[in-house]
């Protein structure tokens, strides 16, 4: 067998202990296949006769499954810092949309190497990305080898009939095109900005063709008050319930921010496993709202949690999003107990995997070798009580020392294999700067 051993650490088990556990992976299959003495066939071998391979050292780490990033735009990296301080409606249709009318398939490319970059450094090995030019991204996931659930971002006003059309058609394309890429690590699904961005005659039919193509449907849902006003103005119904109506509520389904749900929403949400991707940083940053997460988890629904992009975070560090999670839930229900360290670290790794329905997000034998290896040695992690508490609210990106994917080493002692770091930053940083030049010219 092809192993790598990840040696001399504490794991992070599904059920939230924390043992004293190698982990042998067979990088041939990408996946673990024993923790400790425990293996798939729940014999005792400890995995003993794994022969000789790769090694990584955990010494004095915390191995925790990859974390997941349910929702990002991570090309937006070009755009970080480039608008703050707004909410959300004047901040896309005055600063962002039109900065992004300028980008091209070389600069989303960037981008998104640059966003990928980042999330890998901080132990993400998953993530979903709505945007534009998704076969270069798909390129990036593929060449950088982490995976991700992938579309092409529709919005249909401001458009005449044919453009619109062609943007859903678009999106339905990547779907079933890109679908399986990147040795499958590449998933796709079809992505409808939102419910208020998107014209009904185009949801029915992008979702109807979703169903028949087998992809699930992604979309911004109750992230504003101003969002969720105009549909109940006029359609007399909630979000949540709109799209149900266009059957875009499917156990496959998962539904960016959240935030303005009430409980018939939530009801029907847990009704029909259609999974929440909570962003709070950008929630906050936007000052969209706090979304009800330890009420939506009361009532069943699958909670993950996504950065949004960088120009409304502004980083890619799940990290930083268990903390703000368990922060912003607890202000939310008004209770110091709700949102706790555990279940925001279940948000980022077995949630998210589950949003997305990708591999992944539990380190157990005959799980997909997705991990990172969080450094504790650390003035800031020093002494460890809870080696839990400290991921949900004391661990940074920048604390993580590997990052594994589908068996393969993404970045070891910090130094990422599959990107030129280097390179990426210089190209991204010369791209942004001309993409702001013709934004002003
Ligand atoms: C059509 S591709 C995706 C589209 O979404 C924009 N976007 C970025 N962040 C948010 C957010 O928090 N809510 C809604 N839309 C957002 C992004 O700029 C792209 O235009
Ligand atoms: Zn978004």
């Amino acid at each position: 067998m092809n192993t790598l051993r990840v040696t001399g650490g504490r794991v992070l088990r599904p059920d939230g202990r924390v043992t004293e556990s190698d982990v042998t992976i067979d990088r041939d299959a990408g996946a673990i296949v024993a923790v400790g003495d425990e293996t798939a066939s729940g014999g005792g071998t400890g995995g003993s006769d794994a022969g000789a391979g790769e090694t990584l050292d955990a010494d004095g780490g915390l191995v925790i499954p990859g974390l997941v990033n349910a929702h990002t735009h991570a090309a937006m990296t070009l755009l970080r810092g480039y608008a703050d301080d707004k909410p959300l409606d004047p901040w896309l249709r005055e600063d962002i949309w039109p900065a992004e009318a300028e980008l091209t398939p070389d600069d989303i490319e960037t981008g998104a190497e640059l966003g990928v970059l980042e999330m890998i450094r901080s132990g993400t090995t998953a993530f979903a990305d709505m945007y534009f030019a998704m076969d270069r991204v798909a390129d990036v996931v593929d060449r950088a080898g982490l995976r991700a659930r992938l579309g092409h971002g529709v919005v249909t006003v401001g458009k005449d009939d044919r453009d619109a059309r062609a943007d859903v058609e678009e999106s339905l394309r990547v779907a079933r095109e890109l679908d399986g890429a990147a040795d499958g690590r590449v998933r796709t699904a079809f992505m409808p900005h939102s419910l208020t961005t998107v014209g009904e005659e185009f949801l029915r039919e992008g979702v109807a063709a979703a169903r028949e193509a087998g992809v699930p449907v992604h979309l911004h849902a109750n992230e504003t008050a101003d969002e969720v006003d105009p549909i109940v103005e006029e359609r007399g119904e909630r979000p949540i319930a709109y799209a149900e109506d266009l059957d875009a509520l499917g156990p496959d389904d998962f539904f960016a921010h959240g935030v303005h749900v009430d409980d018939s929403e939530i009801g029907r949400l847990a009704d029909a496993g259609t999974a929440v991707v909570h962003c709070p940083a950008s929630n906050m940053k936007l000052a969209s709202g706090m979304a009800p997460v330890q009420r939506l988890r009361d009532a069943g629904v699958t909670v993950a949690l996504g950065t949004d992009g960088a120009a409304s975070n502004n980083d890619l560090d799940v990290f930083d999003e268990m903390r703000d999670a368990a922060m912003l839930g607890k202000l939310a229900a008004d209770d110091a107990s709700a949102v706790p360290a555990e279940a925001v670290v279940e948000m980022a790794t077995a949630g998210g995997a589950e949003a997305l329905g990708l591999p992944g997000g539990r380190i157990e034998p005959g799980a997909a070798a997705d991990l990172a290896v969080v450094d504790l040695d650390a003035p800031h992690l020093t002494p460890v009580h809870d080696p839990v508490s400290h991921l949900a609210y004391a661990a940074r990106g920048s604390d993580v020392r590997h990052t594994v994917c589908d068996g393969e080493v993404l970045m070891r002692d910090r130094e990422v294999l599959t990107l030129d770091a280097d390179a990426v930053q210089e190209r991204a940083a010369e791209a942004a700067s001309d993409l702001v030049d013709r934004v002003e010219e």
